[in-house]
This record gives C-alpha cells, sequence and structure tokens, in this order.
C-alpha cells in the first residue's frame, strides 16, 4: 500500500476570496489598509485579519469577494486587483487563500457579523493577527519599504 501523504498534503484546499481594502492619500500613494476581528462562533474568534470568505459551489473569487464584503461589512466593492494566493494549512482546514487589492468601493462601512473594524498602518497595532494574514504584512512591508515589525507579537 503506497505511504499516506502527510497530514495536511492529504486535504483538498478550500478556496477563500480575501480583500485587503487600501486607501490611498492624497498624493496618490497606499496608505492606511482595513482589518476586521473574527466574530464569535467562528474559528480563532477575536482575531484581525482581511475581510473575506469561502467561495460558494460556482462562484468566482471576485463573485465571492463582493458578495463576502457585502454580507460582512456593508460595501460595493467596485474594483477588484487579483494580488497573490497563498495556501495555509490550519489544524481546522487547509485554506487557498486569494488575496485581492481594493482600492474602490461605495457605501458605509457597517460590521454586520459584530466584528470590530480597524485601519492600520505598519506596524499592525491590533492584536492577535490571524496566522494567515503575516504573509500579506510582509508583502506589504516589501512594496512600502517598511523595515522591522510587522505587528505586535
Ligand atoms: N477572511 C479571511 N480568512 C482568512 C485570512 N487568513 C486566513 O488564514 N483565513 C482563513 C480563516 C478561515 O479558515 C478561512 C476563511 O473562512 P471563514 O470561516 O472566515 O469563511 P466564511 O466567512 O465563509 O465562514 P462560514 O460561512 O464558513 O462561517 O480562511 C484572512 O486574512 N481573511
Amino acid at each position: 500500500m503506497p505511504a499516506l501523504p502527510p497530514d495536511g498534503a492529504a486535504r483538498t484546499p478550500v478556496d477563500v476570496a480575501v480583500g485587503v481594502l487600501i486607501e490611498r492619500d492624497a498624493a496618490g500613494r497606499d496608505g492606511r489598509f482595513l482589518l476586521t476581528s473574527r466574530p464569535e462562533g467562528k474559528v480563532y474568534a477575536g482575531h484581525w485579519e482581511f475581510p473575506g470568505g469561502k467561495l460558494e459551489a460556482g462562484e468566482t473569487v471576485e463573485q465571492a469577494l463582493r458578495r463576502e464584503l457585502r454580507e460582512e461589512i456593508g460595501i460595493e466593492v467596485r474594483q477588484v486587483e487579483p494580488w497573490r494566493v497563498e495556501i495555509v494549512d490550519y489544524p481546522h482546514a487547509r485554506v487557498r487563500l486569494h488575496f485581492c487589492k481594493v482600492h474602490r468601493w461605495s457605501g458605509e462601512f457597517q460590521m454586520l457579523e459584530g466584528q470590530a473594524m480597524a485601519w492600520q498602518a505598519l506596524p499592525v497595532e491590533v492584536a492577535p493577527v490571524l496566522p494567515g494574514t503575516l504573509p500579506v504584512l510582509q508583502w506589504l512591508a516589501e512594496e512600502r519599504g517598511h523595515a522591522g515589525p510587522t505587528h505586535r507579537s
């Protein structure tokens, strides 16, 4: 019988659409980005993440992102820029995170699942941050020439 692959590799990843909402400053440069806290009742409740959620059957990443941000934070995404894809193994699931930059949206932010929201710069001040968001903070640090820690450990 062939050896079983290591735990994690055996699991099919769940696709997740994630929005990195970024404010632009007066000069058009990327500024603060939005983090939200995971609501009570979900795994990693209280951890900070970029808003998003799992794709439903037949949805594209962009469709899922628009739906999730409407359902969770009450905004209409106006433009989606696919950015990077990352697989993360958690004890509860293996996820394929499709990170998208979002610079344009409309509507007022409403925390429809009882989350909290925080516009953040580097280093991120809210804690704890979800493990799957750490690579994003690193990519943002590289883009912005930020040296030093990206978050509080
Ligand atoms: N939204 C989001 N999820 C992330 C990030 N990083 C990361 O590892 N994840 C993981 C956590 C979860 O295992 C998964 C997202 O699933 P979820 O439970 O939030 O999705 P959902 O809103 O569709 O939830 P549900 O309907 O199943 O309750 O992706 C991130 O930055 N944002």
